[in-house]
């Protein structure tokens, strides 16, 4: 897998270690249904006769009658009236057996795929990314629909926060009673009208087909109700209605308005101030994450070139510009990257142009001596093992991958699988890095310690994480960041160099973990200027912190958020 999973897919490697495979077996939860029969409950909302359960929505419900506002946009959805609470009740049919293309076309095939990604995320805590190309490819989406069940499906997830605030000001009733399926459509339909430019007639008629086709006519009533109201303002006048005032709270404001928990907030406040950055600057931060990141392609030292990779591009009719930030980077603008002979081939691979900088520091590190045995001691999915391989496959050095987790070693072989001529060959093992400075003390020259960790500089790549995500992650993983660091240290050789990496920005994963390595070597490990080796990759100053250690940011650099520590074993 690649380490961007695609146009705005996502870095796999954080945290669980690949809990999203599961949601890929289900490919989007048809056939997984709950079947049963019609109907569910069909009851009334405390509205009373007529009531629709949304809050103030007494006007006419009727096909293409809504108004909005002097200043709005206009409403008229093509819904019929019906008034029902939105629950569907454990009997109702949620699942149809039907493919999308076998439908009625009542929300359009791109809809369907979206609700059935928001499902998978929902019921299975499958990842969105890793879900979503495996419907597209099963349902034949053309481009155009591929790229609307993308926006809708990555968009919806994302902005959960604001629309749910939304959706709360709109219905007489708490969230949690609406059912899930019923809410996820609302969501849906939330963020075609605030977000899109889908005119707001298709949002919600679009949207209310797809809750009568795929949950009943009753839900689909009740969903034009509410997204009638959504459809009254626009999302700056929703924001200022249901976002606590900035001068009174800060960050319930930003929370809502960026759609973040606000637990989240404050982490990357603090992350900030810990790098040395204004606080002033995580609002632009948090919409960074709201933002679909761009494709980049880091072409393989010894197997392509970017030129290579950009002509084949430009042979496929595909637009280009050269990366930013690292010598193996090339930005691709628009096209499936899987079009490319270089890609298929894994002479290039899909790659965020931070973890190709932070990977290609580890090898341009200066190193007196021995140069010959490199180490990835959390190789999956093989983003970075990939590039460093080849890398180190130019100069003679061979490297070894570790991988705990039996799916994501397989994906490291495949990462691995494209090697230039006459290269060393690249092992993989299925191994717990943690025992690896015991077993082989001292025997590698440099080792990458890309540390498992909440993935909250990686947001915009996995639009459902921040929902996920909880404050207890932050602390939770520093033991095994901690053991990770200390057994590359020992694994590697006096005057070798480690890089311990994170896409979180967050002090407690970050600075902490390797200002604690170094205290507790006792002077036998020394820093070294991470921002200089940067520089020296990129040819130019990055900007990536004052040093020793180095931080990129989506809100600066547009790549994720990756911390990068060098640090030398002195004795
Ligand atoms: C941030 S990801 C690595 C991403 C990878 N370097 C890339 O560029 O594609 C962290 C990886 O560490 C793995 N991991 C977690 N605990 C580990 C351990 N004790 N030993 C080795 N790998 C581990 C996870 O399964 C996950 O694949």
């Amino acid at each position: 897998m690649s380490e961007q999973g695609g146009r705005d897919g996502g870095r796999s490697g954080s945290g669980t270690g690949g809990r999203g495979q599961g949601g890929q077996g289900g490919q989007g939860g048809r056939g997984r249904g709950t079947g049963g029969g019609p109907g569910g409950r069909g009851g009334r909302g405390p509205g009373g006769p007529g009531g629709s359960g949304a809050r103030g929505a007494g006007g006419p419900a009727g096909r293409g009658s809504g108004g909005r506002p002097p200043g709005g946009r206009p409403g008229g959805p093509g819904a019929e009236q019906r008034p029902e609470d939105g629950r569907s009740g454990p009997a109702r049919q949620r699942w149809t057996t039907q493919r999308p293309s076998q439908r009625s076309r009542g929300a359009g095939p791109a809809r369907d795929v979206a609700f059935d990604v928001l499902t998978a995320v929902r019921e299975e805590d499958a990842y969105a990314n890793l879900v979503l190309p495996g419907l597209l490819r099963r349902e034949g989406l053309d481009a155009r629909d591929a790229a609307l069940a993308t926006e809708l499906a990555y968009g919806t997830l994302r902005g959960r926060g604001l629309y749910d605030a939304v959706l709360a000001a709109c219905l007489d009733r708490p969230l949690e009673r609406v059912d899930p399926p019923v809410l996820d459509a609302l969501r849906l339909g939330a963020h075609q009208l605030l977000a899109t430019r889908v005119p707001p007639h298709a949002a919600v008629s679009q949207t209310v087909g797809l809750v009568r086709s795929r949950i009943g006519a009753g839900p689909a009533g009740f969903a034009n109700a509410v997204l009638r109201r959504v459809a009254e303002k626009d999302a700056a006048a929703w924001a200022g209605q249901v976002a606590p005032a900035r001068e009174d709270d800060a960050v319930g404001h930003l929370a809502v308005v960026t759609s973040h928990p606000a637990w989240v907030v404050r982490a990357l406040r603090e992350a900030l101030v810990a790098h040395g950055r204004d606080v002033a600057e995580v609002g632009d931060l948090l919409r960074a994450d709201n933002v679909a990141p761009e494709v980049a392609l880091a072409a393989r030292p010894g197997l392509a070139s970017p030129d290579e990779v950009a002509s084949e591009a430009a042979g496929a009719v595909l637009r280009t510009e050269p990366g930013r930030w690292a010598p193996t980077a090339v930005r691709l603008l628009e096209g499936d990257p899987g079009a490319l002979p270089a890609v298929r081939a894994g002479r290039a691979r899909v790659q965020d142009e931070g973890s190709q900088l932070v990977a290609l520091a580890l090898a341009a590190a200066p190193l007196e001596g021995r140069d010959e045995r490199w180490l990835d001691l959390c190789a999956g999915p093989g983003g970075k093992a990939a590039l460093l391989a080849a890398a180190g496959a130019t100069r003679g050095a061979g490297l070894v991958a570790v991988e705990t987790a039996a799916h994501r070693a397989r994906l490291v072989e495949q990462a691995l699988g494209a090697v230039p001529p006459g290269a060393p060959p690249a092992e993989v093992r299925t191994a717990d890095g943690r025992t690896v400075g015991d077993d082989e003390p001292g025997a590698f020259d440099r080792v990458l310690v890309d540390a498992p960790c909440t993935g909250l500089g990686a947001l915009r790549r996995r639009p459902e994480a921040r929902w996920r995500r909880t404050p207890a992650d932050l602390g939770g993983l520093a033991p095994l960041q901690r053991d990770l660091l200390a057994s590359a240290l020992a694994a590697v050789r006096v005057g070798g160099v480690v890089a311990y990496v994170t896409c979180s920005p967050h002090a407690a994963e970050t600075r902490a973990v390797v200002e604690d390595a170094v205290r507790r070597s006792r002077g036998t490990v020394e820093l070294l200027d991470a921002p200089q080796v940067l520089a020296g990759v990129a040819g130019r100053d990055v900007g990536a912190g004052e040093g020793p250690t180095a931080q990129l940011w989506p809100h600066v650099h547009g790549t994720d958020a990756m911390f990068l520590a060098l640090l030398r074993r002195t004795a």
